[in-house]
């Protein structure tokens, strides 16, 4: 049985930690954010959009607005950390109970999954990261170190009658396709 968290080489001076648990029985191993971050309130998203579609008409441009937005939109939290498990597992991504609660922030996939097959990957080597929406009215500053997720190793059942797949993971975040 191998599994485990390590660092991705381009944090191996960054002073990360390990994910780890708090408590004895704790399902899931708390991730840190690998750097300060800022994540900007939605509602200051949608309102510069409606300001941009007030400014240049409904039909302008889309890939202005997204352009414009995506500089406010760092959704995507590094952790700088990968995970190796067995074959037949992932290593699901939650999100710790008091981000809604206490900072707004929700995940916008539910739950992440991070395949045992990313694990090194070519791409990104594996670094897992967790995304997040900030529903509140204020940006929130979330600073390296800060608890922002947590992972939670977990088994997996495939079908019984199952063609043979032969294609290899090459990063994430729709990197298999459509
Ligand atoms: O919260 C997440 C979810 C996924 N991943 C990484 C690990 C996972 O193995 C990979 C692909 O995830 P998924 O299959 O859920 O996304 P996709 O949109 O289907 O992308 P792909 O086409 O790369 O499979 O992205 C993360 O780092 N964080
Ligand atoms: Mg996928």
């Amino acid at each position: 049985m191998a599994r485990g968290f390590k660092i991705v080489s381009k944090y191996a001076q960054a002073g990360l930690t390990i994910p780890y648990r708090t408590t004895k029985q704790a399902a899931g191993y708390d991730f840190e954010a690998a750097a300060d971050f800022t994540l900007p309130s939605i509602w200051k998203l949608n309102f510069i959009k409606v300001l941009w579609q007030l400014r240049h008409g409904e039909t302008s441009s889309a890939t202005d607005l997204d352009a414009a937005a995506k500089t406010l939109k760092p959704f995507l939290v590094p952790t700088g950390i990968k995970a190796f498990m067995n074959e037949n597992e992932y290593l699901l991504i939650a999100n710790r109970s008091s981000n809604p609660l206490k900072r707004g922030l929700i995940l916008p996939n539910g739950i992440g999954v991070i395949d045992a097959d990313y694990y090194d990957n070519p791409n990104n080597e594996g670094e897992i990261f967790i995304q997040l929406i900030n529903m509140g009215i204020r940006d929130v500053q979330i600073k390296k170190g800060e608890r922002i997720g947590q992972g939670i190793f977990t088994s997996y059942l495939t079908a019984s009658a199952e063609d043979e797949i032969k294609t290899t993971r090459s990063g994430g975040f729709g990197s298999s396709g459509k």
